[in-house]
Formats: structure tokens, sequence, C-alpha cells
């Protein structure tokens, strides 16, 4: 078969821009229908421009951490992880993130307080920013097993940079009770 070389092969258009990332966000939820919630948020992080997919980890249930400490008589988490692939720069990505709380009815009254959804930023590719606005890694994710259980759960061999594995950083916090 002879084929028509005046049509252009069918490669896609270069794009412009940064490369595509893989970021880490970890969600949670403990008011409302708390797994509906962080499904329907992971769709629609899946629907934002210049996301090319989410994988969401199994969801699971956690006791709410306070400033002091665990609270068992609070409302539980139902907590998961997504790992985003994208080309969004991370301070936009982080805009969204908020502009999907804010979607989901998140009041912001008290820092550790209950909520209908919390998206953190845990990492962006290998980014490190000690920006406010855009922390990253996210300072606390080390210390939060609510974090990283559900990312394991995902990448068994993930590592958080300046930490080391994220397996052993989920034993340690497991052996002293913690997290
Ligand atoms: N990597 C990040 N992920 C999420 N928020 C971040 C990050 N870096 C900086 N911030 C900023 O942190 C501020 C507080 O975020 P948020 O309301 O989610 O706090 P919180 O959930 O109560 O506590 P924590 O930050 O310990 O999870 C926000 O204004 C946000 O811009
Ligand atoms: N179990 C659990 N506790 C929390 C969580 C959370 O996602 N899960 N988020 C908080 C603020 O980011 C504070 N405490």
């Amino acid at each position: 078969m002879s084929r028509n070389l005046t049509i252009p092969p069918n490669i896609p258009p270069s794009r412009e821009g940064r490369p595509e990332t893989v970021a880490v966000v970890a969600l949670g939820a403990n008011l409302g229908d708390r797994e509906a919630t962080i499904r329907g948020a992971a769709e629609r992080i899946a629907r934002l421009p210049l996301v090319t997919d989410v994988r969401l980890s199994a969801l699971f249930e956690t006791v709410a951490m306070r400033l002091d400490g665990p609270d068992p008589d609070a409302p539980g988490y139902v907590n998961a992880v997504a790992l985003v692939t994208t080309r969004l720069a991370p301070e936009i990505l982080l805009g969204m993130l908020h502009a999907i709380e804010d979607e989901n009815g998140r009041e912001r009254h008290q820092r550790w307080g209950d909520r209908t959804l919390d998206l953190d930023l845990i990492t962006y590719g290998d980014v490190v920013s000690d920006d406010p606005r855009v922390q990253l890694p996210h300072p606390r994710a080390a210390e939060r097993l609510f974090v990283l259980e559900p990312w394991l759960d995902l990448d068994p061999d993930a590592r958080l940079r300046g930490r080391g594995r994220v397996a052993d950083l989920a034993e340690e916090l497991r052996a002293r009770g913690d997290g």
C-alpha cells in the first residue's frame, strides 16, 4: 500500500512547558460522607487541566490527630494518598487543591480541626521548597502514619527526600506508637 507523505505522521505535537512530574497528594476527611468525599476529590483532581493520571490508594480509617496527640473521641478520619501525574507547577497544583477543598465546604477554624476535606501536597517530584506558601516535601509528612501508610500501599519502595525510605519511617513511627 502506498503512503501519502503529505499527511503528517501520527506524532503528538511537541508541548512547551514543564515536563510531567509525579506529585504525591494526601487526602483526609473526618466530617460528612468521608469515603464519597475522598473518591470524589480524586476524580476531581483527575479532571484538572494538565493532569494526565491519578492513582488513588486504598482508604484507611484513622484516629484523629490533634496538636496535642491522638483523640479517639473526635470523629475518625478516612485517609488516602494519590499519585498525580501533572504538568501543573506545584504552586498552581496546590492552589487547585485548595479550590477543591473549598468546593467541598472546607472551613478553616482551627489548626488540625475537624474538616470535610484536607488536601496536602506531600511531594512534587524532587522539588525542595521552604516557601511557606508551598513547602516541599510537606514538613510534617514524615511524622504522619496516616500519610505514610496509604503512600506505601501505592508504592512500597517510596522514598521521602532527605528522610529515606517511607517504609522505614513508618516502621519507626509504629515502633514508637506514634504518628
Ligand atoms: N505542601 C503543602 N501542602 C499543603 N499546604 C501547604 C503546603 N505548603 C504550604 N502549605 C500552606 O499551609 C497552610 C495551611 O494548610 P492547611 O489548612 O491544610 O493546614 P492544616 O491541614 O490545618 O495543617 P497541616 O499543614 O499540618 O496539615 C496553607 O495556607 C497552605 O498554603
Ligand atoms: N487521622 C488524621 N488526623 C489528622 C489529619 C488527617 O488527615 N488524619 N489531618 C490533620 C490536619 O492536616 C490533623 N489530624
